[in-house]
């Protein structure tokens, strides 16, 4: 889990640019959770916390066991074992199961669960906590851009208008975590941007801290502070966006965020000969097998160096290119994303390399 234990070496990578963020105490505390259906297991053994006034995404495949956790900390479903701690004080254990409302969360789920019959008023007064006065209704609803849209019902409103009702009914009452399960999976890719944005926005000017369920690692990154992944109902790793990306613990997670190119090579004097040059190989065993991932953003064309490659399909995406490739004399298939501008015509041969600052190395059969 911590960077010790990652069996990925680093290449060469240098991350003193990158500014600490300050560590603020957790807010939740989540301390080996399990809970099991049939004796098959959903949750096992997972810990983790959530600073206060950070969005942590609890991120992983569908059946992975997210929502799962999320329903335990919010009391919907009990624990078989483990604890839930928020704001320092324990929610569930052993010997206590507290009730949603009284766990000062606020809730919001995929399909907003807005009642149909009440209206926006209502809605955002139908509080988990008790009655929310008028004027703080007015207040979020000006906050959101919706003024004036306190007497209207949820059929007479867009999807991403019930998400804004839905999220200022869950802050209404200033909860002091906030738990959100696929909150903008439901709406149009188009209108998901800008809902995203907002709900960003108005989570991090309240200061409210958010554990939010996501399957989309992409959304993962634009929302998180923190991110914890999740598979098979076990905690794999939990750290800010960028170790994610660039010092997986496996290359299940390293697979998680984009495409992989895998090159095998043995390691000798400290280093690994690959078709594309050497990669440097700090700690592993001279004699063993060692695998060099590049994400295909990090394959680049070049004039020299590198190793000659044939075209096989090359689409245009806009802003970049995707180019596949194989590779000359070996039979290894690559991907490479470059500037749109670069669009190599299928069959042509171009020379292609790779920066070993932007290689991940790691032990064969990992
Ligand atoms: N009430 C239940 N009864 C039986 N099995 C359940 C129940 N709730 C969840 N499961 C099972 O537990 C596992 C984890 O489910 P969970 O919904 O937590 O996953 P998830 O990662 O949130 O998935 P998704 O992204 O698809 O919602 C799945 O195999 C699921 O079928």
């Amino acid at each position: 889990m911590n960077d010790a234990a990652s069996p990925i070496l680093w290449a060469s990578q240098n991350w003193a640019h990158i500014a600490a963020l300050p560590d603020a105490p957790p807010m939740l505390q989540v301390e080996a959770l399990c809970r099991s259906f049939a004796d098959t297991p959903a949750v096992h053994d997972v810990s983790f916390s959530v600073p206060k006034g950070a969005v942590t995404c609890l991120l992983g495949p569908s059946g992975c066991g997210k929502s799962t956790t999320l329903r335990m900390i919010a009391g919907i479903e009990q624990p078989d074992s483990g604890s839930v701690r928020i704001d320092g004080k324990i929610m569930s254990d052993a010997t206590t199961f507290l009730p949603p409302e009284r766990r000062c969360i606020g809730l919001v789920f995929q399909d907003f669960a807005l009642f149909p019959h009440l209206d926006v008023a209502a809605n955002i007064g139908f509080g988990l906590r008790g009655k929310i006065a008028p004027r703080r209704i007015d207040e979020l609803l000006e906050r959101v851009g919706l003024s004036g849209y306190g007497a209207k019902f949820p059929h007479e409103l867009s999807g991403g208008e019930q998400q804004r009702i839905a999220l200022i009914r869950a802050l209404a009452p200033r909860p002091c975590l906030m738990l959100m399960d696929e909150p903008f999976s439901s709406l149009d890719h188009r209108l998901r941007d800008g809902v995203r944005d907002a709900t960003l926005d108005l989570l991090r000017d309240s200061g409210t801290t958010v554990l939010m369920v996501t399957h989309d690692p992409e959304e993962a990154m634009l929302m998180g502070d923190r991110i914890a992944v999740m598979r098979r109902g076990r905690l794999i790793q939990e750290g800010r966006p960028h170790e994610l990306y660039d010092r997986p613990v496996d290359r299940g997670v390293a697979a998680f965020f984009s495409d992989l190119n895998r090159l095998e090579g043995r390691v000798s004097q400290g280093s690994i000969a690959t078709p594309l040059g050497r990669f440097p190989a700090p700690g592993l065993p001279d004699g063993s097998c060692a695998e060099v991932v590049i994400r295909p953003q990090h394959l680049t064309p070049t004039a020299h160096g590198g190793a000659l490659a044939r075209v096989t399909r090359a689409r245009y995406l806009g802003r970049e290119s995707l180019i596949e490739l194989h590779l000359d004399g070996t039979g290894l298939a690559l991907k490479a994303r470059v500037p749109g501008l670069l669009l190599p015509e299928p069959g042509s041969s171009i020379r292609i390399g790779a920066d070993p600052e932007f290689a991940l190395i790691l032990p064969c059969g990992d």
